[in-house]
């Protein structure tokens, strides 16, 4: 069993008056686990994270971090033991990239030489080239600067991370990148993470477990993400986790058993006929794929869809036959030549048939 890193016990957070942000939060987070509080604005997922390092202080309960009362140890010195990110990277204007990070080490008497060196390192570690350790926070992009934040999070090499929606005032695709980036870092270092966003999506990507808040400060749901897409406890987490939640849970499940077939393929500038009478995927020499010609279309190149590769999901077979043009999925192997394609019917019976095997596992 998962040694518990973080304890949540009976945790309530008035402020005054009015409905309590937090009520009576009972939770047990496990040690080098990432961990993501979810739910609407307002439950109370930013105050809950602040208790474990008593930015906010509970009205009742008791947190325990490593077995240890948070109320034991000096507010000061408890906030520098854990890494905390938040949304606007919070770095200091006024100083280069190197010195926002090396700040906490020197607070903690590193050597101005050694924390520099660390931070120079850590700016390697984050995906950043060094050489932006002099520029001030301004002269990067917005995700550079978060890079930098969670550098700076991990310059004193903390257990404990806090990351408050630390990537949600990127765009989405630099979003994907840190969240990927993220889930790399935490292969290395297995740090306790919790983790804070609105976003359903982020949260089943990112947790390794999932707390969904409902309003109120109440615990709606703490379980796997894969638990809270198949078994919603309540009409609230059903709800919140939206419509397409069946279609996501197929990012559960690997396509082992669909079926990869023989596909006709033509080399790119090679023997093509003019009309090809059915579809046919046009490779380059390597073999990996660039397009279909179909059927009537003047061997004009169509983009083909998303790829299917080895190891990859249901929900990847089936988007890689629905996003083709031709309706079948093509499936590359590990050097991304053309392995076969994928049939969209197959993968639905797949689905239908891991579906009917876990009904009778009930
Ligand atoms: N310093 C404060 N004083 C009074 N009320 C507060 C304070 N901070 C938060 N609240 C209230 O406590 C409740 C929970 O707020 P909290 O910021 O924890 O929610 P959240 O889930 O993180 O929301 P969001 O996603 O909008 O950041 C809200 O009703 C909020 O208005």
């Amino acid at each position: 069993m998962a040694e518990a890193m973080i304890e949540f016990q009976s945790v309530t957070k008035q402020y005054q008056g009015g409905q309590p942000a937090v009520d009576q939060l009972s939770m047990s987070i496990d040690r080098g686990s990432i961990t993501v509080f979810v739910g609407p604005s307002g439950c109370g997922k930013t105050t809950s994270l602040r208790m474990i390092n008593r930015m906010v202080e509970p009205t009742s309960g008791t947190i325990t971090v490593g077995g240890r009362d948070v109320t034991s140890v000096p507010a000061a010195e408890l906030r520098r033991s854990m890494g905390y990110v938040m949304q606007s990277s919070g770095l200091m204007p006024h100083r280069s990239v190197v010195d926002n990070i090396a700040t906490v080490p020197r607070l903690n008497g590193v050597s101005k030489a050694d924390a520099r060196k660390r931070a120079e390192e850590l700016l390697d570690v984050v995906g950043l080239d060094p050489s932006l350790g002099k520029r001030y926070p301004s002269q990067l992009s917005g995700g550079q600067q978060q890079r930098v934040g969670v550098a700076r999070a991990l310059a004193a090499d903390p257990p404990v991370l806090l990351m408050d929606e630390p990537f949600s005032a990127v765009d989405p695709v630099v979003r994907d990148e840190l969240q990927q980036e993220l889930l790399r870092l935490q292969r290395d270092l297995a740090k306790t993470i919790v983790f804070v966003t609105h976003d359903i999506d982020e949260a089943t990507v990112l947790g390794d477990k999932v707390a969904v808040f409902a309003v109120g400060g109440k615990l709606a749901q703490y379980a796997t993400p894969e638990e809270i897409l198949r078994a919603p406890a309540s009409e609230f987490v059903a709800s919140f986790v939206g419509r397409d939640r069946g279609f996501r849970h197929l990012g559960f499940t690997t396509a082992d058993g669909v079926a990869v077939h023989p596909v006709e393929t033509v080399t790119r500038g090679g023997d093509a006929g003019a009309h090809p009478d059915s579809w046919r995927l046009v490779v380059d020499e390597q073999q990996r794929p660039l397009g279909w010609e179909g059927p009537g279309l003047d061997s004009q190149l169509i983009p083909g869809g998303s790829l299917f590769r080895p190891g990859d999901t249901l929900r990847r077979a089936l988007d890689a036959a629905l996003s083709s043009p031709s309706g079948l999925g093509v499936a590359v192997d590990g050097d991304g030549k053309v392995a076969g394609v994928v049939k969209g019917a197959e993968v639905l019976s797949v689905i239908e048939s891991a579906r009917r095997a876990r009904q009778g596992a009930l």
